[in-house]
């Protein structure tokens, strides 16, 4: 099969993955509606002009939203996080911690604990063993969590709000914000899923193109929506009476904050709730910029991060190879796959023309082989994913754009084809941490090598040295002895 041959046959096999596997991504707003009982307009697609600049501060904010969608998409059961630190910072003293063992122990509505045992969930997660307490104590709690996704972030907030509205009260009492309409539809799919006992129970989306009347008022206990539309229906529109809110959510504060028209917005909200209003914000990450923004959101909050082996490099033992082109890193690379055995690996290029080449070549000499890449859109990228995910594929072949964000738990070993560079052609150390964290995760041993084209990219190997202080190890590829000690 020649390289283009593969290209068109990969792409096939994608498609023909998708019906089955993407269902749950394709959300249309109107259906959920109508599962909540709602009887508002569809929303439909913006076709609103943006000026350059919003247009390439939307791609980025597309691109961070996608990888989230992707993360929920993947992560469709809690992941393993035995090895995980939970650290809470409070602020309150007076109020003790303590964390519950059972959904029994939370005192929940019997409607409610209903629909979270059938939906599976026999225990609490370890996040919401901690939160769920103090986000349901009286007087409420206001809380920044942050941790990985797939460790119960969602479950918890849907909880809270389900546990806080009274469905005798026909007005919105819960507002919850999420940075893209995909995303919003996501919550409000655990909302009515959780919530399917509480029979009076109404959820509405403020979502792009969710047209009311003017003058409206919305009977809808939970609001759940983007913020330009939410801001719109609490402030010019006045659907939603502010005073009247008990719960405000502000979920992916990380992917918020890549349009500062997001944060904007999420504060001016915030800024119309009452003092008595419960306030939560959740993360992914816990970086200084997401912190900033959190604590504009979110008054003298109790802090909870889950912290992952996967911010050290301690346990991934990290050795680089010495090749002159392309194809003596395609036999070096061979050598490695001959001597030793690989569980699943990853390997980053720094183009996507390389991604397809080693593609191609990979899969001509029978490896199984997937490939993420720029032209796949969000289904197909999913589709590629959960093929690795599953097995399906031992070796993912991708470049950084592609794969920035996506959380993949568990790979054996990671290759940099091409070492990361930022856009000067300078060490990209940030990058190669998120690259690498991707195996060694949860306190296992992880490997990674790097291939380094002489010798303009040795210089770049050892400003990542210098960066995280740990030696690199050079390793030879021709002798298949130390290669098999490097396992
Ligand atoms: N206590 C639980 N027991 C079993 N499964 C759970 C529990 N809590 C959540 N889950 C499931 O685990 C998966 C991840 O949970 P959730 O979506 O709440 O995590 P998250 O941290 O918000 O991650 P993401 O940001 O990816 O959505 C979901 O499929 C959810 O249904």
């Amino acid at each position: 099969m020649s390289g283009q041959d593969w290209d068109k046959a990969i792409e096939e096999q994608e498609k023909g993955e998708l019906a089955s596997k993407v269902g749950n991504l394709r959300l249309n707003p109107a259906e959920k509606q109508h599962a909540a009982g709602d009887k508002t307009a569809a929303p439909t697609q913006n076709t609103g002009d943006t000026n350059n600049k919003e247009e390439s501060e939307e791609d980025v904010a597309k691109a961070v939203a996608d990888a989230s969608l992707l993360n929920k998409a993947l992560h469709n059961k809690l992941l393993d996080i035995s090895e995980t630190q939970l650290e809470v910072q409070q602020k309150d003293p007076n109020s003790p911690l303590y964390s519950v063992k059972s959904f029994e122990e939370l005192h929940l509505k019997p409607d409610l604990l209903k629909g979270v045992y059938e939906m599976g969930f026999n225990a609490p997660s370890k996040i919401q063993e901690t939160a769920l307490p103090l986000l349901l104590a009286d007087p409420p709690k206001n809380m920044i969590a942050q941790s990985q996704s797939g460790t119960g972030k969602t479950a918890a907030f849907v909880l809270t709000m389900l546990s806080r509205v009274n469905t005798n009260n026909n007005w919105p009492q819960a507002i919850c914000l999420a940075p893209t309409l995909e995303l919003a539809m996501q919550i409000g799919a655990v909302v009515e899923q959780m919530g399917k006992n509480m029979k009076e129970l109404k959820v509405i989306y403020a979502v792009r193109g969710n047209k009311l009347p003017r003058g409206s008022k919305i009977e809808h206990h939970i609001v759940i929506g983007t913020p330009g539309t939410m801001l719109d229906w609490c402030i010019k529109l006045r659907f939603i009476d502010m005073n009247r809110i008990t719960v405000f959510v502000l979920d992916e504060a990380d992917v918020m904050i890549a349009t500062q028209g997001h944060q904007d917005q999420s504060i001016r909200i915030q800024r119309k709730l009452p003092n008595t209003c419960q306030m939560m914000l959740f993360s992914a990450t816990y970086e200084d910029s997401v912190m900033q923004f959190a604590n504009k959101i979110v008054s003298d909050p109790v802090v909870i991060r889950l912290r992952r082996e996967e911010e050290s490099l301690a346990n991934i033992k990290q050795f680089y190879v010495l090749c002159s082109n392309e194809k003596e890193k395609y036999e070096a690379l061979s050598n490695i796959y001959g001597a030793i055995t690989i569980g699943q690996a990853m390997i980053f290029c720094h183009t996507r023309k390389t991604a397809n080449w080693l593609a191609s070549q990979m899969s001509r000499e029978g490896h199984a082989v997937g490939l993420l890449s720029g032209e796949l859109d969000i289904s197909q990228r999913l589709a590629v994913l959960k093929r690795f995910k599953e097995g399906k594929e031992k070796i993912l072949i991708t470049t950084n754009v592609m794969a920035r964000g996506i959380d993949i738990e568990q790979v054996t070993i990671v290759v940099n084809f091409d070492l990361p560079v930022d856009m000067s052609g300078q060490a990209d150390c940030e990058t190669y941490l998120h690259r690498i964290g991707r195996t060694g995760r949860f306190g296992k041993n992880g490997l990674a090598i790097n291939f380094v084209d002489r010798p303009r990219n040795m210089d770049i190997l050892q400003q990542i040295e210098r960066h995280f202080g740990r030696k690199i190890l050079p390793l030879s590829t021709d002798d298949a002895e130390e290669l098999e000690k490097i396992v």
